[in-house]
């Protein structure tokens, strides 16, 4: 890439430089530690400081273009002013890389709940269907069949032109994030499909309002390429809001819900048996989920919807979806030796864990321990709701810590005995290390009991606790072998 081809992207090209506009870029990144000799260095006013302030620091790396939002004079460096660096940044990385996505199949999967989910069933599906697929997401970022780490479920702007550039696959999907729309992360993106799963409560500690946070998530589906099409949860509020939205501006999509003018008409979703019937092209098919959860029908009956868009045959995708593995930290099951079951889930929001807690009890619990707590600095009005939630259909909850993030222990202590005083009833209580909260779970339970642990999923844990594990699962395990343990002792 050129320093005359960043001009045309700004609409710059007629900016009186010194420099060679012929001379080559090598690199782009909003970060100056990250610079290097001829890199392009666009400074961002971030939410904790003001990239701006690093461009000196740039410049020393070796910056020879610098991007910013203020006016800015170097000797030697081509400075360009922008209203919007965020925008450029995405611009730029997607020019730098050749626009990756328009060779390949691109899906992105939005919503507040079901996208890691709906994303691993989609994948599955093209894999079993002889297509190779990388996938980027919350849990990881899959390439080439290489796990890259990542730290967001939408990565920045460069990491995602890069990581797309270098997907040899015939297929990418991606888990799109309100977070990573409202910020550019994906300016440039052509969309094959974009699918819509459901909008709930979350993220209001960025989102000025739910309409705001609406707005972030709809910017996905104008992002489709000219051939494109959108797959809508029409049975969620927002999702129908989104199609009619859509409609209006001839976004072609399929509308998947109970209504009979959809395209894909749910005729019945058994939540015993976890499947769904529909009615797609005047073919009634049933879909039988791989994962537990009326929610979990709904994620399935969307990656289908992918599938048949992708032009596969219908049995060979409802086939796929036997062979689908478990989710990492979703609705995972384990049997204790006592005959009590736990699950590990991810559920964050109230709607979720509501799904989980129903499906429990559709499953047979006949009691139900809810473990759960809250992230630190994190949306907190979204918290009253989760207790409530838990309140009305568990028979025991503890309220126990999540990440405390930057909040100090002794705050979220607090915060948890004020919203208990204030949400909670009589059969909750408050024990803050997680792994003990999770012992006391275990300890009191026996045959036909559920304990639902819920908020971390497959995160490992960001603090110490009591025993010397670092996530749910290995919890679970540790408890279970030490009361094995105690138990050979007992009989030695
Ligand atoms: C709240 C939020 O979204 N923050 C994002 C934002 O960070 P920021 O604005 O706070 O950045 P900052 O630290 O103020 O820095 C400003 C600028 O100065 C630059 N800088 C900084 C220091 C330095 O020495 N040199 C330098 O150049 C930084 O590279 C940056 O460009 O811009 C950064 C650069 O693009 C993002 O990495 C960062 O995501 C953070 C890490 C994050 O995790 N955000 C979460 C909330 C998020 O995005 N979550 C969604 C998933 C949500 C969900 O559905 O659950 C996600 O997609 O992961
Ligand atoms: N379609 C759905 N509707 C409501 N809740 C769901 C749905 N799918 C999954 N969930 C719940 O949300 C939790 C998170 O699911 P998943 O990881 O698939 O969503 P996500 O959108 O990727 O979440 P995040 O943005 O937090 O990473 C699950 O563990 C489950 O409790």
């Amino acid at each position: 890439m050129k320093v005359q081809e960043i001009l045309q992207l700004l609409n710059q090209q007629d900016a009186e430089i010194e420099i060679d506009k012929s001379q080559t870029i090598s690199g782009v990144t909003d970060d100056s530690r990250e610079v290097e000799d001829g890199y392009v260095f666009v400074a961002v006013r971030g939410y904790q400081v003001d990239g701006h302030h690093f461009i000196d620091e740039a410049i020393d790396n070796g910056a020879s273009v610098v991007i910013s939002e203020e006016t800015v004079t170097h000797k030697n460096v081509v400075c360009l002013r922008t209203i919007n660096s965020r925008r450029a940044l995405g611009k730029i990385a997607s020019a730098f890389y050749g626009y990756p996505s328009k060779d390949k199949i691109v899906i992105g999967v939005t919503g507040t709940n079901g996208k890691t989910t709906t994303s691993h069933m989609i994948k599955h599906i093209c894999e079993q269907n002889g297509y190779s697929c990388s996938m980027f997401g919350t849990i990881d970022y899959v390439v080439n069949d290489n796990v890259v780490p990542g730290i967001q479920t939408t990565p920045s702007a460069p990491m995602l032109q890069q990581l797309l550039y270098e997907s040899d696959d015939d297929v990418v999907v991606m888990e799109v994030s309100s977070h990573g729309l409202d910020q550019y992360r994906l300016e440039g993106v052509m969309f094959d499909f974009c699918v819509f799963t459901n909008l709930y409560k979350d993220h209001l500690d960025y989102h000025s309002s739910m309409e705001d946070y609406f707005a972030a998530k709809s910017k996905l589906f104008y992002m489709l390429k000219p051939q494109g099409k959108a797959v809508i949860n029409v049975d969620d509020l927002w999702g129908e809001k989104l199609s009619i939205k859509l409609s209006k501006e001839n976004i072609p999509h399929w509308k998947v819900g109970h209504q009979m003018e959809n395209e894909m008409i749910i005729k019945d979703i058994d939540t015993d048996h976890f499947s769904g019937t529909v009615k797609v092209q005047d073919e009634e098919v049933t879909i039988k989920s791989p994962l537990q959860g009326a929610h979990n029908v709904y994620n399935s009956l969307e990656a289908y919807a992918v599938g048949r868009l992708l032009g596969l045959f219908s049995p060979s995708i409802t086939e796929a979806f036997l062979s689908l593995p478990g989710i990492n930290g979703r609705f995972e099951c384990y049997e204790l030796d006592n005959g009590a079951t736990v699950v590990i889930d991810y559920a964050h929001t109230a709607d979720s864990i509501e799904h989980v807690l129903d499906t429990a009890r559709q499953q047979g619990a006949e009691s139900l321990i809810h473990v759960f707590g809250f992230r630190g600095n994190r949306d907190q009005t979204k918290r009253g709701e989760m207790i409530g939630a838990s309140a009305i259909r568990s028979d025991a909850y503890i309220l126990t810590l999540d990440d405390l993030n930057s909040e100090s222990y002794e705050d979220m202590v607090y915060t948890l005995e004020q919203l208990q005083h204030e949400y909670g009833d009589t059969q909750g209580r408050i024990i803050p290390d997680r792994t003990l909260a999770i012992e006391e779970a275990v300890m009191n339970s026996s045959q036909g009991d559920w304990i639902i642990i819920t908020g971390k999923g497959h995160e490992p844990y960001q603090q110490d606790y009591h025993y010397p594990v670092s996530s749910d699962k290995e919890t679970v395990i540790y408890l279970q072998n030490k009361i094995t343990e105690t138990k050979s002792d007992l009989m030695a």
